[in-house]
This record gives structure tokens, sequence and C-alpha cells, in this order.
């Protein structure tokens, strides 16, 4: 196990700055992803953590021991790519045992090892199979497989599910998850996708245009997003974003969301923020599942558009022209587009951000 400190990295190419001064902190066998749209800078930094690219500033430290210069073989770091990288015209058993034999170690410990991680992938059937047979799913099976069962300290997968069917994706998911439980290692995972992120990491680091914007566990970056972007980015469907003034009546601070009404009675904290800050429009922001369908008759009654019945879920969108929300219910029932539909809203749940720097208001 390695812990990794990228101390404010960055990497240009000529004039393009594809990673502007990145700081993060992984530790000791700890799963984390850096997540982000395409092009924001995932696959340049994991590059530089293989050694594969050199950092143009910073520095890149393994247990604080600076890596500039050790070469890709040196470092001790397994990579999984999206598109797998195996021997074709070896087969499954061989593919297994080829970092192993590379290492020059006993036949017998080999065979064990090989035996123990087909085992676990599910491999066991397939062993003697030319790899050239093997569907795109096992292909990729086998080469997470092939660059675990050495052992790597620092294990990096770059999109390793993005070609895999959806139904394979979900069981990889879990088992990528115990993979790294068994075996304890330091895991780096890039994706750009947030179910991804937020069901195997530890912590989430999320990225766009090259610039770090937030690390947290999936729920501190779920619930306390920083900022805008992550608040857009995390969840779906995403959180609801609604552009508001700032009104202050009889010591009560609220947010004026035009045709959805008066936003609830802020928490104590969150009003408190606003009232220190300068006045200015803030986006008022809500997750989906903190509406409610109130039908003690209480809820502001506002018209429904769409309905999208997901098994025992119920996703709605509602309010009018362009003050439109979405929200995650149970219970469905009665819940009609093109009718009014009694809106209530969780007021713990609201996150308020400052519509000039986009940054999140009374966040610590
Ligand atoms: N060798 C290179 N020369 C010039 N520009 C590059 C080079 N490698 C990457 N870039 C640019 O740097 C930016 C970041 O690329 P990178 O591949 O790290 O993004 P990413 O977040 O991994 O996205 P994707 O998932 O699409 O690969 C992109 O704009 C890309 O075009």
């Amino acid at each position: 196990m390695t812990s990794i400190h990228l101390e404010n990295l960055e990497k240009s190419f000529g004039a393009f700055q594809a990673l502007k001064t990145m700081d993060l902190k992984i530790a000791d066998g700890e799963f984390m992803a850096l997540l982000g749209p395409s092009g924001c800078g995932k696959s340049t930094t994991m590059n530089m953590i293989a050694g594969m690219e050199r950092p143009t500033g910073g520095r890149i430290l393994f247990d604080g021991r600076d890596m500039i210069d050790v070469p890709m073989g040196r470092r001790g770091v397994g990579f999984v790519f999206q598109n797998y990288a195996i021997f074709t015209h070896m087969t499954v058993r061989d593919n297994l045992a080829f970092g192993l034999k590379m290492r020059r170690l006993p036949a017998a410990d080999i065979n064990r090892r090989v035996k123990q991680m087909a085992e676990f992938l599910q491999l066991t059937e397939l062993l003697d199979k030319p790899s050239a047979k093997l569907s795109v799913n096992i292909l990729q099976r086998l080469a997470i497989g092939r660059s675990a069962i050495v052992e790597p300290a620092i294990f990096l997968l770059d999109e390793p599910l993005s070609n895999v069917d959806a139904a394979f994706r979900a069981v990889m998911r879990t088992e990528l998850k115990h993979l790294q439980r068994q075996f304890r290692q330091t895991m780096v995972y890039v994706t750009h996708d947030q179910l991804e992120a937020m069901t195997m990491a530890d912590r989430i680091a999320v990225m766009d245009h090259g610039v770090l914007q937030q690390v947290g566990t999936p729920l501190e970056v779920y619930n306390h997003p920083a900022n805008l972007f992550v608040a857009n980015f995390i969840g779906a469907p995403g959180m609801n974003l609604i552009r508001g003034s700032v009104t202050e009546e009889s010591d009560e601070i609220r947010v004026d969301l035009g045709q959805l009404g008066l936003s609830p009675a802020l928490p104590q904290g969150l009003a408190a923020a606003l009232r220190r800050r300068k006045r200015g429009d803030v986006w008022f922001g809500f997750r989906p599942e903190q509406v409610s369908i109130d039908r003690t008759g209480s809820g502001i009654s506002l018209p429904v558009l769409f309905v999208e019945r997901i098994g025992a879920r119920t996703t709605l969108h509602f309010g009018a022209e362009r003050t439109l929300a979405k929200a995650v219910i149970d219970n469905g029932e009665g819940i009609e587009a093109g009718k009014m539909a009694p809106v209530a809203l969780a007021s713990e749940g609201v996150r308020l951000f400052d519509a000039e720097t986009g940054m999140a208001i009374g966040e610590a």
C-alpha cells in the first residue's frame, strides 16, 4: 500500500493548460475516483501518476518519495485502460500468469494465485480458453485480473467499464469494490460516470476544465457541493437549481423563486450566511428527493408537466414557464401531467450558491 500526494501538480501541452495546479492527497488503501466531463484532465492526471507523462509543474510523491525520475516500470503501479490490453493469442490462464512469470515467481505460487484470481473474477471455467474467443465483457474482467494479480501497491483504472454493457457494468462495480477491499490497494479510478464514482469510491475528486473543484466522500459532494458545477454534475436526476432574488421581511430572509413562489424559511445557519453576504441573486438548489407531495393540503399547488414512473418511484417535472423543477417521489398515485399537484419542499436540504461566483453560500 502506498499513499499518493499530487503536490501542486500541473500539465501543459504547449500553451494549453490541461491541468492547472492540482493538490490532492490519496491515503494508503484509499479508493479515489477522479470524476469529471470529457477533456477535464482526468487521464492526463492519471498518466502522470503512472509515469507516462511528465508534469510541467509540481510533484508526485508516493509515500513522500518524489517520483519524477522514477520510470513507469519501477513505480509499483498497475494500470487498466478503457481498451483492455490482453494478449489475444494467449489463454486466459497465460494472460493471468503473465505478470507473475515476468517477476519470476515459483510455478507453484503462480498456479495458486492464478487459481485464486480466476475464482475471484469467476473466470475458472474459462482458464484454458483462448482469449481471442472471449466477449468484450469478459476481456475487460480479464484485463482487471491480469493487472490486479501482481498486487501493485497502486492500481490505476482509466474508464475500465466504458466499453462493457450496462448490466455487466453494474456487476463489475460491485466486484471492483470487493477486489479493492480484498487487496487493500490504493486505487485511483477515472470516470465521467458519477454513478460509478458514487458507488465505489471512498472519496471523489471532482474536476472541470483542468481544475479540481471539490474532494470529498460521495455523500459530502452530493449533500454539500462546493459550487454550481459540482451541484449540477453529481446526482441523477441532478439538483434543481433556480435563480432567485433574496427578500427580507420582518426579519425573515428568503429567496423569491418566481413562479414557484417563496422558498421555505431557511435553516438558521443558511439564513445567517445569506445575511452576511452582499446583496444579489442566488441560485437556490434542492435535490429532487427533497420534494414531497403534501396531501394534507398545505403544499403549494403547481402544474405538473411530465410524469415518469420508474418502478416504485416517480419523477415529476413541475413548475411553469422558465421556472421548472424535478421531484422524485415514492408514491405518485394520482399525479398526472397537465394537472396541479400540492408540492412541499424540506428546507434542511436547501443549498444556496452565489449567482456571480457560483460558490456555495454558508458551506465551511
Ligand atoms: N498529448 C496531448 N497534446 C495536446 N493536448 C492534449 C494531449 N493530451 C491531452 N490533451 C488535452 O488535454 C485536455 C485533457 O485531456 P484528458 O484526456 O486528460 O481529459 P479527460 O478528462 O481524461 O477526458 P476523456 O475522458 O475525454 O479522456 C483535453 O483538452 C485534451 O485534448
